[in-house]
């Protein structure tokens, strides 16, 4: 019997594509190929090497290799897609559709060519509508196509949660809906901390607070930042995706998902929660929702499509 290691392909070598091969070498999950275009060729082997030389000091054996070219991504299990630009301070996601459209439109033609069988995660920005464009690009099965949102939004909310009780964030559960925007909405019926509903034990005015903050918390790290956006906890959450694919653990979160009637709406890609396993997206949850809860999912939702209208697929 041969054991064959999980292959997987990383492409955009910048801060979030290096931090999750990085993050996957730790779990030693697969051998990781890291891509970026031919001008970065050099860095982006500088950058696997280094990763490389952490394996005999944290002592895991996945192979790092970097490259700009698609072969070497050939016969992929799993595909990570961080291509393109981030935002800057006064920018919104949505301001990079143009330039990340196109960038994920020849990112996937060569996934298509090189990677037909692959289970693909997109994380570039706006990332619902570059979810969409990468599903339709691909031509995959919707199992196949998952976008990163919910893991990120979801962590943001429970560590704001463990702030304000001063609990230890394991206890906290909770996640996010909708698109990957300022009107996501942060599912607060559903969170608790140790089994005991937040809303017993934190003010209304206070879980305001926590889901406003939740809803920009993206935008907070990019006015701190200055020159670029969120790269540790969007890496984690990549690497909490890919884990659940590649240990086919059936994990129930929240990820961008292609949705044909679920929640009333077609054609859309958006946050919802899912069984995550070995085959991708094996199930979509569908929750029952409060009217004003479905008001909020709508909103959402209309942000989504107007952003895909752009998007020429
Ligand atoms: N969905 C989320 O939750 C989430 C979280 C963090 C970042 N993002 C998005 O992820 C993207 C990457 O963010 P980052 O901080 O890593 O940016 P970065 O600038 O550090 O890295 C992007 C990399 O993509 C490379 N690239 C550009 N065009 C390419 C192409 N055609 N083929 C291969 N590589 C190409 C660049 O050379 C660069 O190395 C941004 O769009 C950002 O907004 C999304
Ligand atoms: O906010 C951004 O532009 C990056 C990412 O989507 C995030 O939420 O951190």
């Amino acid at each position: 019997m041969t054991i064959q290691r999980k292959k997987i392909s990383i492409v955009g070598a910048g801060f979030t594509g290096a931090t999750t091969a990085l993050m996957l070498a730790q779990k030693e999950l697969g051998d990781i190929v890291l891509i970026d275009i031919p001008q970065f060729e050099n860095p982006t082997k500088g950058k696997a090497l280094d990763i490389l030389e952490v394996g005999p000091v944290q002592g895991f054996d996945s192979l790092v290799t970097g490259t700009s070219n698609y072969e070497d991504a050939a016969n992929s299990d799993i595909v990570i897609i961080t291509a393109g630009i981030a935002r800057k301070p006064g920018m919104s996601r949505d301001d990079l559709v143009n330039t990340n459209a196109g960038i994920v439109k020849s990112v996937c033609d060569n996934i298509k060519k090189y990677a037909p069988d692959s289970i693909v995660i997109i994380l570039s920005n706006p990332v619902d509508a570059m979810t969409y464009t990468a599903y339709h690009t691909l031509g995959f099965p919707k199992n196949r196509v998952i976008g990163q949102s919910g893991v990120l939004d979801t962590a943001r909310y429970c560590t704001f949660i463990a702030q304000e009780l001063n609990v230890s964030v394991e206890d906290v559960r909770g996640f996010v809906l909708g698109g990957h925007g300022d009107d996501m909405v942060p599912m607060v019926r559903y969170s608790s901390v140790g089994g005991i509903p937040i809303e017993t034990l934190i003010s209304q005015e206070r879980i305001n607070a926590i889901v406003e903050r939740t809803r920009v918390g993206g935008g907070e790290i990019v006015n701190l930042l200055g020159n670029g956006s969120a790269y540790y906890a969007p890496a984690a959450s990549l690497t909490q995706m890919t884990e659940a694919i590649v240990k086919d653990k059936k994990r129930i979160i929240p990820v961008i998902a292609y949705l044909e009637g679920e929640y009333g709406y077609q054609d859309l890609f958006l946050g919802v929660p899912t069984l995550l396993g070995g085959n991708g997206i094996e199930k979509v949850f569908e929750l029952e929702l409060t009217a004003e809860e479905k008001a909020a999912l709508d909103q959402s939702a209309e942000s989504v499509r107007s952003i895909i209208k752009v998007v020429n697929v």
